[in-house]
């Protein structure tokens, strides 16, 4: 019995511990759960109700919480997703509790034009690499590298390098067909997205380090897919950049970013052994100090910082817009033709290639293609975020607090039928009667796209001399869809086909009689 009583009196006594235990647990948690309730609750109201931003059309759960933007980011469906928010709401929409997004091509051009809406922290990138002309977010450093770089981009530059844009992106294209036409019964199927991949490379490989890759002659380069890798980490890192705190995610990254950063210290090195007559951007930055004495000489790390922008901002986006472009005229057979007509009317068949100067003076038509093309199908359709200033700003009659996210939805600019009449149609036609300059596929103002005059040279002089030669279909079995054609895609910067090898297959073969 007194064991009993003991163990007894031991229960109690244990029960009265716990008791005393659990009384200042309990109460610590539902004061921290009251507290938090508090806090959300407050989060909702200031949200919702007291700040500025509180007056911007938009969903209620998108002024609570990013999250619907974020999903939408890593799913590649972000332009979609801003493009039915601006339909519902109009030009201005909140959505996220520090982001509006801008549809209107006024205000887009207002906040793009000038340094005092600055990039926003997304743009930064991984410490190892020195801040380049893209990722920074300083005014004069952008204003000095766009100083440094921008001859190297000049039409005049172009034109004195046309002969080796025509050497990848004609020449080398005509000989892998010609190869291909041998074995094959009058025609052959190209994967067109990845052919264009490897033309862009080729060409910047050429333009940027005076480097011959033969990516198309080998149909393939490593370089290709660590480009993907290294903008679709940077992109999931704009959306979670808690990201950054992940070692395994950063760990792949880094060795990926390693890889490129080793490539961009192997040219400078090759460049000093064989120094020449090279003209290219690496001789450029390179020179930056004789070039103009009043701008700094460019070290070697921000050289290789810039070498790799080069590869991702040249690369990904020149083959994304040939690669739509090219869509666009396979399902629209009407455009096609006449495309076809106009160029084959101004130059018949082998009478040397056709240059970009030519295309520009003879060939509107394939411009009208090419601008509505970047139009109804922009390679970086993203939302482009500026910071709103101290003191913040007024637009479109609301006033947005400094530190907001100023959003310029390009592909939503596109289909606003304010800017363009009937924007869902794929319709050539109306860059003949009407200007291009609200088409802002390469942005617009103090950071619109440094590369925008190389893209427009490759793609003019790559179709042009392609539609030349040969006949270009869809395979037998596809129906050309009209319109803008619904291929599966995801946007991650920039907006690139999910299932090439189903969706981007086109059926070459040589004119009659050739
Ligand atoms: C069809 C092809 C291209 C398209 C549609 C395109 C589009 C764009 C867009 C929309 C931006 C602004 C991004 C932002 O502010 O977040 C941009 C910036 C930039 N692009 Fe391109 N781009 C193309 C080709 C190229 C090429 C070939 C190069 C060079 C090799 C290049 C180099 C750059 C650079 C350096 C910037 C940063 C400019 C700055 O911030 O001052 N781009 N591009």
């Amino acid at each position: 019995m007194n064991g009993a009583g003991g163990n007894s009196t031991r229960l109690v006594f244990d029960d009265d511990d716990d008791f005393n235990d659990g009384t200042p647990l309990c109460s610590i948690m539902f004061s921290v759960s009251v507290l938090v309730l508090v806090l959300v609750l407050f989060k909702v109201i200031y949200e919702r109700w007291v700040t500025p931003l509180s007056n911007i059309p938009g969903r209620y759960l998108h002024s609570i919480t990013s999250l619907p933007m974020r999903y939408h980011m890593i799913r590649g469906s972000l332009p979609a997703f801003l493009l039915a928010l601006h339909r519902e709401y109009g030009p201005l929409v909140r959505i996220s509790p520090q982001r509006v997004s801008i549809a209107d091509v006024d205000m887009v051009k207002h906040v793009l034009g000038s340094h005092s809406y600055g990039k926003t922290p997304s743009y930064d990138m991984p410490k190892v690499l020195e801040p380049n002309a893209f990722s920074t977010r300083s005014a004069e450093l952008s204003t000095e590298r766009r100083k440094q770089l921008a001859p190297g981009f000049s039409h005049r530059h172009l034109l004195d390098m046309e002969d080796r844009i025509v050497q990848c992106g004609v020449t080398n294209v005509e000989k892998k067909i010609e190869e291909l036409l041998k074995t094959s019964k009058g025609s052959v199927v190209v994967q067109y997205y990845k052919w264009f991949s490897l033309i862009a490379l080729d060409t910047i490989g050429v333009l940027g380090f005076g480097r011959h890759f033969g990516a198309l002659e080998s149909e393939t380069h490593e370089l290709v897919p660590t480009l993907v890798r290294i903008r679709v980490f940077s992109y999931i890192t704009m959306a979670f950049p808690w990201f950054k705190k992940l070692p395994s995610l950063m760990g792949r990254r880094l060795t990926t970013l390693a890889r490129l950063m080793d490539f961009g210290r192997e040219a400078i090195a090759q460049r000093r052994e064989q120094a020449g007559e090279t003209i290219d951007l690496l001789q450029l930055m390179l020179d930056s100090g004789h070039a103009d004495k009043r701008l700094p000489q460019m070290s070697d790390p921000q050289i290789v910082s810039e070498t790799i922008l080069h590869l991702i901002a040249g690369v990904d986006t020149t083959s994304a817009g040939l690669t739509w472009t090219l869509a666009l005229l396979l399902h629209n057979p009407d455009v096609m033709q006449r495309l076809v007509s106009e160029i084959r009317a101004e130059f018949p068949v082998d009478v040397g290639h056709i240059s970009f100067e030519e295309c520009r003076q003879r060939l509107p038509y394939l411009s009208a293609v090419i601008h509505e093309s970047l139009r109804v199908m922009s390679p970086a359709p993203g939302m482009l975020p500026r910071l709103a200033p101290a003191g913040g700003l007024r637009l479109g009659g609301y006033f947005l607090p400094a530190g907001t996210w100023l959003c310029c939805a390009i592909g939503a600019v596109h289909m606003n039928p304010g800017v363009f009449a009937e924007p869902e149609v794929f319709d050539p036609e109306r860059f003949l009667k009407e200007e291009r300059f609200n088409m802002l596929a390469f942005s617009t103002g103090v950071r619109a796209c440094l590369g925008r005059n190389l893209a427009l040279v490759e793609m003019h002089v790559v179709l042009a001399n392609l539609l030349r030669r040969y006949d270009l279909a869809l395979p037998e079995g596809v129906p050309a869809k009209g319109g803008v054609p619904d291929i599966p895609r995801k946007t991650m910067m920039t907006m690139n086909p999910t299932n090439p090898d189903r969706d981007c297959l086109v059926v070459i073969s040589p004119l009659a009689g050739q």
